[in-house]
C-alpha cells in the first residue's frame, strides 16, 4: 500500500471528468487484455454509472474489446436485479445495455436471498473464480486481485457500502459483506469489504459535484478531522489509484 495521499486529476466540468475517465479506462482495458487476456472490472452504482457514458459511444464502443470484459458489483443493494434500486439496473440501463459485454461475463448478485446469505454467495462465486483462474489473487493478501475498480463516493465520504457509523468499514477477512441498516437508502446491502478493494491492481475515485466538496478535502488530507477516518480514506490499494474530480468537487482543496 503506498499511494496516499495522491494529486487528483481536476476538471472543469463533469462531462470533461467523463472524457477522461473514458480515455483511462480504455488505456487499462488494452493494457490488462494485453497482460492477462481479460479486463475483470468493478462497479459502483451511484453518479458514476452516467460518468461512463462515453464508453457507449465512437470510438469506445466500436474499438474496446468488450468481449474480455468481467464485470462485478463493488455494492448493491438487496433488492431484485429490475428494481429501481438495484446498482445492476442502474448498470445495466445506463452503461452494460449498450456495450457488447457477453452476458455471461456479469456477475449481478443472486435474488431471493437474504443480505447475509447474498453477500455469503458472491464472495464463494469470487473465490470460486480465483480457484479456475478467471481472477487473479494478490500474493500479499491472498484477497482477488480486480484489475480495476471505479469507486463513487458519497457526500459523507461513504465508499461502497461502507458507512462512517458501521464497523463493516474494519472489517478483515470477509471478502464481501453485509449490513441491514444502510443510512441511505434501501437498507439491506451487500459490499465488498476494504481488504477486498485494497487487493486492486488499480483504483479509479471518480467523484463530482459540490456536494462531495467537503469529504474530497478530507480525504485528499488538507483537513485533519479528530475522530475516526471517512470510510474513503481507507481507499489505499496496492496498485494505482487515480482521483478524478470536476472543479465543483475539488472546490474545497
Ligand atoms: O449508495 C451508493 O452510494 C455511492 C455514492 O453514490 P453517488 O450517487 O453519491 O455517486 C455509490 O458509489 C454506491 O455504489 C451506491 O450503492
Amino acid at each position: 500500500m503506498g499511494n496516499w495521499p495522491t494529486t487528483p486529476k481536476i476538471y472543469d466540468s463533469e462531462e470533461q471528468v467523463a472524457v477522461a475517465v473514458a480515455s483511462h479506462i480504455d488505456c487499462l482495458s488494452s493494457k490488462f487484455i494485453a497482460r492477462n487476456g481479460t479486463f475483470s472490472v468493478v462497479l459502483s452504482g451511484g453518479t458514476l454509472i452516467d460518468t461512463l457514458r462515453k464508453l457507449t459511444e465512437p470510438p469506445y464502443v466500436s474499438s474496446i474489446d468488450w468481449s474480455k470484459w468481467l464485470i462485478f458489483f463493488l455494492d448493491e443493494r438487496v433488492v431484485p436485479l429490475d428494481h429501481p434500486d438495484s446498482n445492476y439496473k442502474l448498470a445495466y440501463d445506463g452503461f452494460l445495455s449498450k456495450v457488447p459485454i457477453p452476458e455471461s461475463n456479469i456477475y449481478p448478485i443472486k435474488e431471493n436471498l437474504s443480505p447475509e446469505e447474498a453477500a455469503e454467495e458472491y464472495e464463494q462465486r469470487l473465490k470460486h473464480l480465483v480457484a479456475n483462474g478467471t481472477l487473479k489473487t494478490s500474493p500479499t493478501t491472498g484477497f482477488a486481485k480486480f484489475d480495476l475498480m471505479l469507486v463513487g463516493m458519497g457526500p459523507e465520504g461513504h465508499v461502497a457500502s461502507l458507512f462512517c457509523w458501521h464497523f463493516e468499514r474494519f472489517e478483515k477477512k470477509k471478502w464481501v459483506t453485509f449490513i441491514t441498516d444502510s443510512p441511505k437508502p434501501p437498507p439491506h446491502r451487500i459490499t465488498f469489504t476494504f481488504p477486498l478493494i485494497n487487493s486492486a491492481d488499480e483504483i479509479a475515485m471518480v467523484v463530482t459535484g459540490e456536494d462531495a466538496a467537503d469529504a474530497v478535502k478530507v480525504a485528499l488530507g488538507k483537513r485533519a478531522l479528530d475522530f475516526y477516518p471517512l470510510p474513503v480514506q481507507k481507499v489505499s490499494p496496492e496498485g494505482g489509484l487515480t482521483w478524478f474530480l470536476d472543479k465543483e468537487a475539488a472546490s474545497q482543496l
